[in-house]
């Protein structure tokens, strides 16, 4: 019989992950006996035996998951356990009892190492006593920390007088205290000594290591300074109180050490690697979900550093502080539908019914269309998409004979200057701010403005018409009138003793409150000023009102706004960035980084951002380039590629997602892939997302936004394309507006590029892109002897 108090039984990531490697049937023994030892852990049948002390309040146990499985676990209190480990076969018990389990100086968190398997698979030569650099062979230690009694001047000594034939441990430009100081865990440092080259460390590495430890590793073999390993790896770790090593019942209770605080999760997902972001999350990530905030706060982060991620959970823990009820108290927004479609579908993941039902989860659009729809005195006309508005300019220009500005400009002024700054005069718009849009005169804004008039008359018909830009503008006024309202209505309130009046209620219909408690934002940088005047007046300014979550450097629609000035401030400790990926592979991410190496990118507010200390500690393949005398040759060549990846490798084809320059080019694509000799199913990714069939998704750039696939190309990354050309018109006459462009167009190829988990490849008919990097060309292979079968098609079967 249970003692009364429910036993507890929680998983550490590293159990999580050896789950994961396991079969399925490891999963139903953990899910099953979990099941057992929470109903009653005096049960004989768990077999439920002490192996020894941890020193401390820890006590170890192994356990008999099944007939051949057997675990781990750590009791810290009574009626607690900690499942630490798993192992399957006839030497699991010696393999679990020879763990080394120690709580992490840095992170606090419970960790273990096997020492014995990673000294077997890993260490393969005689321990040095005297470390000693050999050129190319240990790691430089970086120069801003260099220091006369650095490890690595020791090494320069020795290598005088050291034989030349022993190699040098790799990590010897560092102390033991330093390694530990930055996160790794102290038992591995014998095995880690003993390490000289790369493949030995990703060999070390494949090994189920704990979290911090990897990150640190990677990190500093990739040459990051150990300060900026501090400062962007261990810091978000470091658990905010000082660690006692032999406090077990503290170690196993923080969030590092479990991987999920939630009974039912834990069973339900147990080892599922594909949803690993609902069970674990990073410490920096918990953080910012579960933190409390003044009023507002923002997260930025390259792609894939579960920026999503966090704004899901962080949707999640917001619901459960409320008050239960029928209402939905909490908004979660993004740009587009389909974002908002995918989103809804992983809160659901994440929460169940009973989470989804207590969140408007919508677009913004859909937001600012509904809110217009539903006021008494709007007419709204039917929305035009962009590329209707720009035709529409087109139709002004051509009426007026106004051909000095083109029809891209007249928009984009229309959107980001004269609606953004509710300029609803002409007056208005010849004092608005054009901050990084250049120099336009007084009589050149007088022009503008009468063609701005020209396309309202356009808008009004019939048949009436409008855009989502002006949609929104509307939408914000209502809002911002309501909120107004609102604030009349309590200061009212507060005149008159706090009495609700009924005939002020009665007079305005009812009594206003905000239409949210919290607004959650994600793809932020893509919002227009418009949009977050709208959202600002949805929610009334106190604690946790906006949490929002985006990355200039993946802007490719709207312009940058700065939150301060439209009411939403986020100082200090409200303002964070994510830099681990969790998505693409090192490889990737280092050619995607060179796309925006170099622009200056702003953090949504008016400061600047930038991906330092931006990382994945994931391997893989190194891009692949192919180049094509022509776009017909280019996109066979893609088409044998995708052929050979589904056929040979087994990828499901909509796993596999080819980027095109334009929609002209979906078309020819999806053409090319179906007929003779590929017969490859395609479908275009359209405004909802992709489809649910298995097909090859093609789609121009704009629509890979907050997507990923298992193997990503990139077609038609040509010059001329990528930028389009027609940007060279504003060269000279515009460089403002050129540069500008340039950017968009380095964001909208890093966005794509970035959406790939395992493989890119990168093809282009011509001159390859100015965007790619120097060695692309060189390195890329003919599609030509791809098609003749001249060349082996590729090399992709690791990913
Ligand atoms: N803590 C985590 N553990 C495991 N996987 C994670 C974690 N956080 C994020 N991921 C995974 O990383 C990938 C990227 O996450 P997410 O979409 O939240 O990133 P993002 O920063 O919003 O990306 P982008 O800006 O490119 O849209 C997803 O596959 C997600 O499941």
């Amino acid at each position: 019989m249970s003692h009364g108090v429910r036993t507890q039984v929680a998983v550490t990531p590293q159990a999580n992950e050896d789950i994961r490697r396991l079969d399925a049937a490891t999963k139903n023994a953990v899910g099953d006996f979990v099941r057992r030892l929470r109903a009653d852990r005096s049960n004989l049948a768990l077999r439920l035996n002490l192996l020894r002390e941890a020193g401390g309040n820890g006590r170890l146990f192994l356990a008999a998951l099944d007939g051949s499985r057997m675990g781990l676990l750590l009791e810290t209190e009574e009626n607690r356990f900690s499942l630490l480990a798993v192992r399957v076969g006839p030497s699991a018990r010696e393999e679990l009892a020879r763990l080394t389990v120690e709580i992490n100086a840095v992170s606090g968190g419970v960790e273990l190492v096997d020492q014995s398997e990673v000294s077997a698979h890993v260490v393969a030569m005689p321990v040095r006593p005297e470390p000693g650099p050999e050129p190319g062979t240990a790691l430089e230690r970086p120069s801003a920390t260099e220091t006369p009694s650095a490890p690595s001047d020791v090494g320069a000594a020795a290598s005088t007088t050291a034989p030349a034939a022993l190699p040098v441990p790799l990590f010897a430009p560092y102390e033991d205290e330093e390694l530990v100081g930055l996160g790794v865990i102290a038992s591995l440092l014998p095995a880690l000594r003993r390490i000289t080259d790369s493949r030995q460390l990703s060999t070390l590495l494949s090994h189920n290591l704990p979290g911090l430890t990897r990150e640190v590793l990677l990190a500093l073999h990739d040459g990051m300074e150990p300060s900026e390993v501090r400062r962007f790896i261990t810091a978000p770790w470091r658990a905010d109180e000082e660690i006692d090593p032999r406090d077990w019942a503290r170690a196993a209770r923080r969030p590092v050490s479990q991987v999920s605080t939630e009974d039912a999760a834990v069973l339900d997902a147990l080892g599922d690697g594909f949803d690993a972001w609902r069970l674990f999350l990073h410490p920096e990530q918990h953080r910012l979900a579960t933190a409390s905030f003044k009023g507002s706060a923002k997260v930025t982060g390259g792609p894939g550093t579960g920026k999503t991620v966090v704004a899901l959970h962080r949707v999640r823990h917001l619901v459960a502080q409320l008050p239960p009820g029928q209402t939905r108290p909490v908004l979660l927004t993004t740009y587009n539908t389909n974002l908002a479609a995918d989103l809804k579908e992983r809160l659901h993941r994440l929460g169940g019914d009973a989470l989804v039902r207590r969140v408007d989860v919508k677009s913004v659009d859909q937001l600012a269309r509904e809110v217009v729809e539903q006021h008494p005195s709007s007419v709204l006309g039917t929305p035009m998409g962009d590329e209707e508005a720009v035709a529409l300019w087109h139709r002004v220009c051509a009426e007026t004979g106004v051909f000095d500005f083109d029809a891209d400009f007249l928009d984009s002024e229309f959107k980001h200057v004269i609606l953004a700054q509710g300029c609803g005069t002409e007056r208005l718009y010849l004092r608005a701010e054009r901050r990084g849009r250049g120099v336009l005169q007084r009589a050149g804004r007088k022009q503008v403005w009468e063609l701005v008039a020209k396309y309202r008359t356009f808008l009004d018909g019939p048949p009436r018409r409008t855009t989502y830009a002006l949609i929104a503008d509307e939408a914000a006024r209502i809002e911002e009138h309501r909120m107004a309202k609102a604030a009349e209505q309590a200061r009212y309130k507060e005149e008159h003793g706090g009495l609700d009046l009924i005939h002020r209620e009665a007079g305005s219909g009812m009594w206003l409150k905000p239409r949210y408690h919290h607004i959650v934002v994600d793809e932020a940088q893509d919002l227009s000023a418009s949009h977050w005047r709208m959202l600002r007046a949805m929610v009334a300014p106190g604690p946790n009102d906006i949490f929002l979550v985006g990355d200039a450097h993946q802007r490719i629609y709207s312009h940058q706004v700065v939150l301060g000035r439209l009411g939403i401030s986020t100082p200090g400790r409200a303002s964070r960035r994510l830099t681990l990926n969790y998505r693409t592979t090192r490889e990737i991410l280092g050619s995607a980084h060179g796309l925006v190496h170099g622009e200056s990118f702003d953090d949504l507010d008016d400061g600047a951002d930038t991906l330092d200390g931006y990382r994945s500690v994931l391997t893989g393949l190194a891009p692949q380039y192919w180049r094509a005398p022509d776009w017909e040759t280019e996109m066979r060549a893609v088409a044998t590629l995708l052929k050979e990846r589904h056929e040979r490798y087994g990828t499901p084809y909509s796993a596999m997602a080819v980027s095109v320059p334009d929609k002209a080019a979906v078309t020819q694509l999806a053409y090319t892939l179906a007929c003779e000799p590929f017969l490859i199913p395609a479908s275009e990714i359209g405004r909802e997302g992709p489809r649910d069939t298995d097909t090859v998704r093609i789609g121009t750039m704009h629509r890979f936004k907050g997507l990923e696939f298992q193997r990503v190309f990139l077609a038609g990354v040509s010059e001329g394309l990528i930028p389009h050309q027609r940007i060279e018109a504003f060269r000279l006459s515009n460089p403002d507006r050129y540069r500008q462009e340039e950017q968009r167009a380095r964001s909208l190829l890093f966005v794509a590029a970035t959406r790939a988990r395992d493989e890119l490849v990168v093809s282009w008919h011509g001159r390859s892109s100015r965007y790619l990097p120097r060695h692309a060309d060189h390195d890329a292979g003919r599609a030509t002897s791809l098609l003749t079968g001249d060349s082996p098609p590729s090399d992709s079967n690791a990913a």
